[in-house]
């Protein structure tokens, strides 16, 4: 059976560089572009690239995605700062290619979407909901993409539930003391020599609370979900948003 014709941009990246090294472990698959700041993207169509892994900045991945949706190449994109803006031009471009898949995935490790999910399980049934991300200080963007979605995950199910707004008396506050506010969620951000990439989330009601905390320890934690993703995804064309789409989470 022929091999899965797979890229990687970012390459050197912290996440990226681990990439490389699981695509080129992976029996099914063969890495034919490996490329960095500067590269050229042609070097992925003329290597034949069937899927690229996009692991760059909030800066470049639109350009990027922009490159590989128009050459139909498939995308595995971990690259965060997801706006509604941004979601509707790759919806645009992938309108204009309706056979090519792109899937953008906040978290890759099955720990974070689980997490992601529990909480989205449990927002309903507290009155009071936040969420603290941990995070390496070289961190581009706060919130985490992680956090930001876990928050509007944990919204969507309030609202659907028909829960009221959080309690909260605070009149007075420094700014950023209450953290950011997302889809009416507190999500705190802090930034840490020493940690990787963590997640709490803290629901609360009367007389009892519920921490679900989540800790990615390695880089390599993400690869599982980011191969899985390479091998789906050109059998799923379109844009397709989180990881849980591509498991079987009953
Ligand atoms: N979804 C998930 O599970 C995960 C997502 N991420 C996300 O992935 C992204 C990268 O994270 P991380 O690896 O820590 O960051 P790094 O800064 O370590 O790596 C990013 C790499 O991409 C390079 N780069 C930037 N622009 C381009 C471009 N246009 N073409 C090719 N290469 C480019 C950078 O080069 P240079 O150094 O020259 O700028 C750098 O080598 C972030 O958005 C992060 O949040 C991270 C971990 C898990
Ligand atoms: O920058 C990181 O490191 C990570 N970025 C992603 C995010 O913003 O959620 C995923 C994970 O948290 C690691």
């Amino acid at each position: 059976m022929s091999k899965l014709r797979v890229a990687v941009i970012g390459a050197k990246g912290r996440i990226g560089s681990e990439a490389v090294r699981a695509v080129e472990a992976a029996d099914d698959m063969e890495l034919v572009a490996a490329l960095g700041r500067g590269d050229d993207l042609e070097a992925m169509t003329a290597a034949g690239a069937q899927v690229a892994v996009e692991l760059t900045h909030p800066d470049s991945v639109m350009d990027n995605l922009e490159f590989c949706v128009r050459n139909g190449i498939h995308a595995v994109v971990g690259t965060t700062g997801w706006t509604e803006d941004r979601l509707a031009r790759l919806r645009s471009w992938l309108d204009a290619s309706p056979s090519t898949g792109v899937l953008i995935a906040p978290n890759f490790s099955i720990g974070a979407v689980l997490t992601m999910t529990f909480a989205r399980q449990a927002a309903r049934f507290f009155e009071s909901v936040e969420v603290v991300e941990l995070h390496h200080p070289n961190k581009a963007d706060a919130p985490s993409g992680t956090a930001t979605r876990t928050a509007q995950l944990i919204a969507a199910a309030r609202r659907e539930a028909g829960c009221p707004p959080q309690p909260d008396a605070t009149t007075t506050a420094l700014d950023g003391a209450r953290g950011a506010d997302v889809d009416g969620v507190p999500v705190h951000s802090v930034r840490l020599r020493g940690l990787l990439a963590h997640q709490e989330v803290l629901l609360g009601d009367t007389g009892e609370t519920l921490t679900i905390r989540h800790d990615s320890l390695h880089h390599s934690c993400f690869m599982p979900g980011i191969l899985l993703g390479a091998r789906r995804v050109p059998q799923t064309p379109g844009l397709t948003f989180g990881l849980e789409h591509f498991l079987d989470l009953g």
